[in-house]
Order: structure tokens, then C-alpha cells, then sequence
């Protein structure tokens, strides 16, 4: 019998399974009696394990050891990576997308799976195809992202690549124009070139420019060393295509691409955008409950309903990464199982001050922790800054053309570590140390009595705080 619009369903309900949906789903029940549904349009697991981190990663991580092997004496000549073997790797690691793995851990945890596309309609109302499913506590919005779709003249006609065939290639274009100069566009252009793609990157900025401008020029040098084209500042005029064909995601889409890039045709045999995402909010009821857009606090409870409606994840706006995103989703199910047991939101602490941690897989990688320079600065913080070479005896082991930049962000007032940025081969395992330092305000004085292990790259933190210990004597 179909349950009336008064009558609870289910304790907690969740629009979306991916990362953020599942952590949120699995934290809002863990330990109760409590039942959650999780409602997914097409594959549990998202964006992230099936066109996004997984299987981008998957292709990135043969050409970062192909790299390595390169500047090793003693490893003989490299070949080129075996494009069928690197794309059934990438298979693999995207279980083929196929979800029965994550549904069968999502029904090991209590939760049940709703195949369709969820809509509200009105308070703790959610309605998927013709089951009208009701929440006693909290509906959780994690509807993730969608991409952003540039006006540019004749681009959606010629049916271009988005990342999802990036990421889900079956074949490798033999030239590919990249849009964009975000982490999509740099990391795409990255495997697209080491799988033999002749690439160009248009990019309408400069790359990467959330982050401190040395990694993104480290990263623009990376990209011109592998063979790609890069253009900067570049206007993106027009796009032609002959023959526009929807041939599938990861097949290319037709005939040869003619974009019009500062009055010049470069033309090439596909032509991918990357030029950022917008929350997921399309035809999910928001007015239904009298929204017409998502905020969140830093509980991830919305602004302007009360008390049941929770967002997480790029929907929610504040970041748009996956380890984020689940921070979020752990948070909004604490509260949300707090409540329910009688307690209040803030017994549980927000994510508002937890520093941005993110790694950028590209060649040199770029890892970085809290706020840049100029974030900083406009915060009104006194800094001190730290610029070094990455060069120690563990980093020069590792490889032969070890080098790179740490960029560390001092708070001089609070005297703690506000912002760290490494650049350089292999950076992306020394961020978590970077990362306890900034959550936790370790004061730098501390920070001189956490000795690290000779010989491994951790080293730079020593010369990280010499230098500032150095800087401080010399003023
Ligand atoms: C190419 C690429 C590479 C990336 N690499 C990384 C990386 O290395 N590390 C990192 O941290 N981040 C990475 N990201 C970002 C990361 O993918 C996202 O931040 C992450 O997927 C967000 O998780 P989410 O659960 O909020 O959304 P998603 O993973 O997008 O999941 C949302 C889910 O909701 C479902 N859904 C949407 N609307 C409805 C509805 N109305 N009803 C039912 N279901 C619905 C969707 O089908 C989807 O399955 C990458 C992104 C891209 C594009
Ligand atoms: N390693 C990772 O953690 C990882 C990897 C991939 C994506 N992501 C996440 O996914 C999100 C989306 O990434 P993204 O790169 O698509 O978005 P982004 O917002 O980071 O970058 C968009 C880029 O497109 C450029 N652009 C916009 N319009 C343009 C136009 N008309 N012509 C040329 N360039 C144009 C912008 O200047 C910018 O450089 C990011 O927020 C990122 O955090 C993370």
C-alpha cells in the first residue's frame, strides 16, 4: 500500500548515491534502528567512481610511472604505454560501470537503494517515478554536479567531449583541442598527450587559478614538456564540425573540429570541454519547498527550511571535491542521527573552519592545503611566507629530475601554518602531514620538534621551518 504524504517512509532520504550520498546515508543510520533510502538515476558510487576520480586517476597513474621510469638510470628504455592495456585497467577500476559492488556495501550498511531520478515535492517529500517515499528526520540533498556549457557559437552542435568521455576514452583522438585551464582541462590534457594524443589547451585565464601562481606555472611547464600546445588568455571564438556524430561516450563525435581561437582555425579530430560545474539542482522540486537555490551552513543545513532539508557535496556549493564532499556528508549525517536521539546540531562540530585540502594529478602534481598567499592577504592576515626548493636527499633518491617548489603560509600573529602548497613529483603523499599541521594550528615552535626520517622527501618540513626560523633572525 502506497504510503500517504503524512505517513514516514523511511527516517532519512538521500537524493543521489554518489560519494557524498552514500557517507551521508551510511552516518544518518550507523549505530540506530534507524532505515534510509538512497535514490540514484543511474550508477550508485557517481560521477566520481565511474567518470571523474576513479577512472581519470587510473589513466594518469601509468603515465605519472612511465614519467618516473624516464628519469631512472638503469631502467632501460621506455616504451609508449600500451593504450589497450592502460583503458582495461581503467575498466577495471570502474568495475566495467557497473554499480553492483557499491549497491550490495549499500545494502550491507542498511541502506536501501531507490533506482530513478528523485524529485521533491514539499516538505520531507520526495517523489521518484510513481513512489511517493516520506522522511521522518531529513531528506539530504546529493545530487552532485553538472558541467557548465560555454556560449560559445557552434559548440553544442558539434556534439563535443565532456569529461565523461574523457575520462571513459575507447579510443584516443589523434589531436584533441582541451577548453578550459582548471584541474579537468590540465589533467585530461595530461593522459590525452601521454596516450598520444597531439593536444592543444585553450584556456580563457591563466591555468589553475585557485591556486599559488608558481604551481600553475610548474604545471603549464609540465604540460609544454609533454607536447601540449598551451594557450593562455585565449578567447574561444567559434566552432565547426563536419559530420557531428553521436557515436557514444568516449568514441569521437564526428568529423574533423575547426575552433576559431583568437581569429586563427586550429583544427583538430575532437574537441573537449572543461570549463567548470554548476550544482545539480535542475528539476529537483527546490520549489516545491520554497527554494530557488541551494546554501548551505556550516551543519549543512539549508538556509530557508526548517530543520529537515541537508545538502552535501557539489550541490551544496562550497566545494567541489569528492574528499570534501564526504567530510560534509559525515558531518550532515552526525547531525542529522544527533537529532534524531534527542540532541542538537550543535553537538556536532561544523565544517566551517576545516582548511581545503586538494592535489592536482597532474605532471609535476600539485598538493595544497588551506589558503594561498592571496587568499591570506585579503583575509586580512598578517603572513609570512616560505618559498623553497623541494630539493632534499629523499626527493633526489626518488628520481632524477627531482625538484619543485613548497610554499608554506604563516599566519605570523597566531604563529601557525595557514596555507601549504607542494609542487613537484610525487607531492600528493606529503600533503596529509602539511594537512595536520594546518587543521590542528600546530604552532611552528612545535612544528621544529617533529623530526623527519632521513632519507625520505618529509625533510622539506624540516627546511621549511629553518627557512622560517632563518627569515625570523634575519628581521
Ligand atoms: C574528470 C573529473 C575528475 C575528478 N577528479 C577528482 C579527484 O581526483 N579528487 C576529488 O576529490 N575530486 C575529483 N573530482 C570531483 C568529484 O568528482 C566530485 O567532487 C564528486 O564526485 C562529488 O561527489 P557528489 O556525491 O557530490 O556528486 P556525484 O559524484 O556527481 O554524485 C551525484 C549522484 O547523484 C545522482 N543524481 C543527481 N540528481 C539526481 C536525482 N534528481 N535523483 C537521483 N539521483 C540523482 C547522480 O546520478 C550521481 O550519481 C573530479 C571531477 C571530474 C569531473
Ligand atoms: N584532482 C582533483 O581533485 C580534481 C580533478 C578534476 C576535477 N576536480 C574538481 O572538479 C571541478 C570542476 O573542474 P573544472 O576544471 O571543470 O572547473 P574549474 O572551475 O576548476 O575550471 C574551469 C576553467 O575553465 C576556464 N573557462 C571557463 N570558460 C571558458 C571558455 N569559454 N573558454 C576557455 N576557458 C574557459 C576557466 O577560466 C577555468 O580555468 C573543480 O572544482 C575541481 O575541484 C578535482
Amino acid at each position: 500500500m502506497a504510503a500517504s504524504a503524512s505517513e514516514p517512509t523511511h527516517d532519512v532520504i538521500v537524493i543521489g548515491g554518489g560519494p557524498v550520498g552514500e557517507n551521508a546515508a551510511q552516518y544518518a543510520i550507523q549505530g540506530s534502528d534507524r532505515t534510509a533510502a538512497l535514490v540514484e538515476a543511474e550508477l550508485v558510487g557517481g560521477e566520481c567512481s565511474y567518470w571523474a576520480c576513479m577512472p581519470s586517476k587510473a589513466l594518469l597513474v601509468p603515465a605519472a610511472v612511465r614519467s618516473l621510469a624516464q628519469h631512472m638510470p638503469g631502467l632501460g628504455e621506455q616504451a609508449p604505454l600500451d593504450v589497450d592495456a592502460v583503458l582495461a585497467r581503467r575498466d577495471a577500476f570502474t568495475s566495467g560501470w557497473d554499480d553492483a559492488g557499491q549497491v550490495a556495501w549499500a545494502e550491507g550498511v542498511g541502506i536501501e537503494v531507490v533506482r530513478g531520478r528523485a524529485r521533491l515535492a514539499g516538505e520531507r517529500t520526495v517523489v521518484v517515478g510513481d513512489r511517493t517515499l516520506v522522511a521522518r528526520h531529513a531528506v539530504v540533498l546529493a545530487t552532485g554536479s553538472v558541467p557548465a556549457e560555454p556560449p560559445i557559437d557552434g559548440l553544442a552542435d558539434a556534439l563535443p567531449w565532456g569529461s565523461r568521455d574523457a575520462t571513459a576514452m575507447h579510443e584516443v583522438p589523434g589531436s584533441i583541442l582541451v577548453v578550459g585551464g582548471g584541474v579537468v582541462a590540465c589533467e585530461a590534457a595530461t593522459w590525452l598527450a601521454a596516450l598520444g594524443a597531439h593536444v592543444t589547451l585553450a584556456a580563457r585565464g591563466g591555468l589553475l587559478a585557485r591556486l599559488e601562481p608558481e604551481a600553475a606555472a610548474a604545471v603549464e611547464q609540465g604540460l609544454r614538456d609533454a607536447g601540449v600546445d598551451v594557450r593562455l588568455h585565449a578567447d574561444v571564438q567559434r566552432v565547426r564540425r563536419e559530420a557531428p556524430a553521436a557515436t557514444g561516450t568516449g568514441h569521437v563525435h564526428g568529423g574533423a573540429v575547426t575552433t576559431t581561437i583568437d581569429g586563427v582555425d586550429v583544427t583538430t579530430d575532437e574537441i573537449l570541454v572543461a570549463t567548470g560545474r554548476r550544482p545539480a539542482t535542475g528539476d529537483l522540486g527546490l520549489e516545491t519547498v520554497g527554494l530557488d537555490a541551494v546554501a548551505v551552513d556550516g551543519r549543512q543545513r539549508v538556509a530557508g527550511v526548517d530543520g529537515w532539508l541537508y545538502a552535501a557535496g557539489d550541490v551544496a556549493g562550497r566545494w567541489q571535491l569528492t574528499h570534501m564532499g564526504k567530510h560534509e556528508a559525515r558531518i550532515a549525517g552526525e547531525v542529522i542521527g544527533r537529532i534524531a536521539d534527542g540532541g542538537h546540531a550543535h553537538d556536532v562540530v561544523g565544517v566551517d573552519e576545516d582548511p581545503l585540502t586538494q592535489v592536482v594529478f597532474t605532471d609535476p602534481e600539485v598538493a595544497a592545503v588551506g589558503i594561498t598567499q592571496a587568499e591570506a592577504e585579503d583575509a586580512g592576515i598578517r603572513v609570512e611566507r616560505v618559498a623553497i626548493d623541494l630539493a632534499v636527499a629523499g626527493t633526489s633518491l626518488a628520481r632524477d629530475d627531482a625538484g619543485g617548489t613548497v610554499i608554506a603560509i604563516v599566519d605570523a600573529d597566531r604563529d601557525v601554518l595557514v596555507g601549504v602548497t607542494l609542487v613537484g613529483h610525487g607531492v600528493a603523499e606529503l600533503l596529509h602531514a602539511a594537512t595536520v599541521a594546518v587543521a590542528a594550528r600546530v604552532p611552528i615552535p612545535r612544528l621544529w620538534h617533529a623530526v623527519p626520517a632521513y632519507p625520505t622527501a618529509s625533510e622539506i618540513w624540516l627546511r621549511v621551518v629553518e627557512d622560517l626560523r632563518r627569515q625570523r633572525r634575519a628581521d
